[in-house]
């Protein structure tokens, strides 16, 4: 189809002219193939011809200058047929043969020359394969040059003809017989051909329309999935034709076209002004790139037009050739999505949890609440700062990997305690909380921080509360079961003894009633700072109650001789230490402070106790029985509990 299509363009224009301009295939351009045929059987007859006169009559070389000329004019026209001008070719071949035949006939005998002949098949041939006012054309040369040839002839005008032999008039006419014999096949095949073409090209033309309708089906069906229609604006006519997907989005019927000033009207009056000043600018060659909004009965449509103004493929209309879109979802969504991002960021903003947003470690945004948090004076001194400048050394790691298990959509315990570090480097405790986010389109982590330092400095307080005394901040009786039964155990497993120490202010009630409970308080504080002297790091004081106190000393000795002086040794020391004089200060009734100087002993019961054989209970009783009896050997003195009676169990 294409070559055929390259054919029609080589074919010379003026001539395709000369039959009123109609489509040269149609007309009956003849095929190249067959004016290569007849260009060929002119140049064989031509040379056949000489050859023939050159054999039957050598001596009449003059007879050759007719085969001589249609051989020249047949290779002339060989020239335009090899660069593919068909019309060109067969014209100097008709019109030459035409010639070179009235040449033979004045030297022949005029109109009674045999080449006459030719003249009818020249007129058919050229009507055939050019068109009607080249074969009128060639007949009016025709009657004219016969008429001439006549007149000639009258007048006397003429050369007398060439003698020739009677085989000169028989092959004459027997070449003008095939020659046109031959012409009229090529003609007939000419037209066989060109009836051919022409049931292929009209073939081929259903064939396009065909394909041209499904393209245009698939338009219209891609142009209504990307909700995209497409437009032509003629400029003269002020009409705009729409496609099938443009009428659906402008609510107008299929086919519909529309005038500008119609369209204009349905455009939201507050977009319309500035799409009046874009289209102007798009008829003075811009193109257009437009957002606004179309009205569609009660509906409001976001639409998205682009268009650029040109001429149309005619090259005379000036047109304008656009894209309509229908961008309604997208703003709905994008207002959607700008609405929550306003709520969210209210919501980060007011919220009293400090909230961090980072990417890989780097701050992009924080809160008010994170910038109080972190002392910061303000977010931008916030956001210079790494993540991992505002993490405890201790706690980076973890907080590290957790960062990068949210990153990577691991899960993980939702919420876990760290400490973080105040600009200033104050340790802060914290709970924090990380979530994986898309934060301004990229992923990021967004951390929940919540101060809980208040909380643990409660929670310390309880713990004091609970397992330690307010007065002397010793471990009280609950924690010294606990660390009793814990060296219970720990004695069974490592088969060295401890002891226990069961010490009792000696005389304590005096002091009280004498100088008040402030400094009976007073005494008992320094009576614990003392006992915590006579110790080891790995011993523990307690406060049992009152004026008591109890000393627990773990990893004696394994044998019980050697753990029990050991015990001793310590009792001693801590007697010693206690019955030194307590300088105390006392405030008067008038609150005057005054120093006074205050004797106290302590009784002490010890008990050196190995597990399995003893139990915390028993070891308690046991060395509250050796203080009885320190006491009632008269006071600032050590006893020691019986070893035969724990030996032996018994527990009276
Ligand atoms: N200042 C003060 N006194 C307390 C506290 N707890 C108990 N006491 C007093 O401690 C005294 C203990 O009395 P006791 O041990 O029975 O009497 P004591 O005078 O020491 O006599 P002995 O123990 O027999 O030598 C009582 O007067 C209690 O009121 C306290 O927390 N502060």
């Amino acid at each position: 189809m294409l070559a055929r299509e390259e054919k029609i363009k080589n074919t010379d224009e003026p001539l395709a002219r000369l039959d009123g301009g109609a489509d040269p295939l149609i007309a009956g351009a003849p095929s190249l193939t067959l004016a290569r045929y007849a260009v060929a059987a002119v140049l064989i007859g031509a040379v056949a011809s000489m050859m023939a006169l050159g054999v039957l009559l050598p001596e009449a070389s003059v007879r050759t200058v007719g085969p001589l000329l249609l051989f020249l004019i047949a290779a002339l026209a060989w020239y335009p047929l090899s660069r593919g001008k068909i019309k060109t070719a067969v014209c100097v071949l008709t019109f030459g043969v035409w010639a070179v035949m009235t040449g033979i006939a004045v030297f022949a005998g005029g109109v009674r020359a045999p080449v006459v002949i030719i003249y009818p098949v020249l007129i058919l041939m050229s009507g055939w394969l050019l068109n009607a006012r080249v074969a009128m054309l060639l007949t009016a040369m025709t009657v004219l040059t016969t008429v001439g040839l006549f007149l000639a002839e009258s007048w006397g005008f003429l050369p007398p003809p060439l003698a020739s032999p009677v085989v000169i008039y028989f092959g004459d006419q027997i070449l003008m017989y095939l020659l046109s014999a031959a012409l009229v096949v090529f003609v007939l095949r000419a037209y066989q051909n060109r009836l051919r073409e022409l049931r292929q090209a009209s073939s081929d033309l259903e064939h396009r329309t065909l394909a041209l309708q499904e393209r245009k089906a698939e338009l219209h069906r891609a142009q209504a999935v990307a909700k995209v229609g497409s437009w032509v604006y003629d400029i003269a006519q002020e009409t705009m034709s729409l496609s099938a997907e443009a009428c659906r989005i402008f609510g107008l019927a299929e086919g519909s076209s529309v005038s500008l000033a119609t369209y204009l009207s349905q455009v939201h009056p507050a977009d319309r002004n500035e799409l009046e000043h874009a289209w102007q600018r798009a008829l003075q060659g811009d193109a257009i790139d437009h957002t606004h909004r179309i009205l569609v009965g009660k509906t409001v449509r976001w639409v998205r037009q682009k268009a650029e103004s040109g001429f149309a493929p005619d090259g005379l209309k000036r047109r304008a050739v656009g894209i309509t879109q229908d961008i309604t979802e997208l703003k709905e969504a994008q207002a959607a999505l700008q609405e929550s991002e306003e709520r969210y960021r209210t919501m980060i903003e007011w919220t009293p949890e400090s909230i961090l947003v980072h990417r890989m470690g780097k701050i992009l945004y924080a809160n008010p609440a994170a910038i109080k948090l972190f002392g910061a004076p303000d977010a931008a001194s916030l956001l210079r700062k790494s993540t991992s400048e505002l993490i405890h050394p201790d706690d980076l790691k973890s907080q590290t990997e957790r960062m990068k298990s949210i990153s990577n959509h691991v899960p993980i315990t939702p919420m876990v305690a760290a400490r973080f570090l105040k600009l200033d480097g104050r340790v802060i405790d914290v709970e924090v909380q990380g979530t994986a986010i898309i934060y301004d389109g990229e992923p990021a982590i967004h951390v929940c921080i919540r101060d809980i330092s208040t909380r643990k400095q409660m929670e310390d307080q309880i713990r004091q509360l609970a397992f330690f005394d307010h007065l002397t901040l010793l471990p009280n009786r609950r924690l010294l079961t606990d660390r009793l039964s814990q060296a219970v155990a720990a004695s069974k497993r490592s088969s060295c003894f401890a002891a226990l120490l069961f010490l009792d202010l000696d005389n304590f009630k005096p002091l009280n009633d004498q100088h008040g409970h402030a400094v009976g308080d007073l005494l008992l504080m320094e009576a614990a700072a003392r006992l915590m002297n006579c110790v080891r790091g790995v011993d523990t004081v307690a406060r049992f109650g009152g004026d008591e106190f109890v000393v627990l000393l773990t990893e004696l000795d394994a044998r019980h001789a050697e753990s029990t002086e050991q015990a001793a040794i310590v009792a001693e020391k801590i007697r010693t230490s206690l019955s030194i004089p307590y300088q105390l200060t006392v405030k008067t009734k008038e609150q005057v402070a005054t120093r006074i100087e205050h004797h106290c002993t302590i009784s002490v019961g010890a008990v050196v106790f190995r597990g399995p054989e003893s139990d915390p209970d028993d070891v308690l009783k046991w060395a509250d029985t050796a203080m009885y009896q320190a006491k009632q050997a008269g006071r600032n003195s050590i006893r020691f509990y019986a070893s035969t009676e724990q030996a032996t169990g018994h527990r009276s």
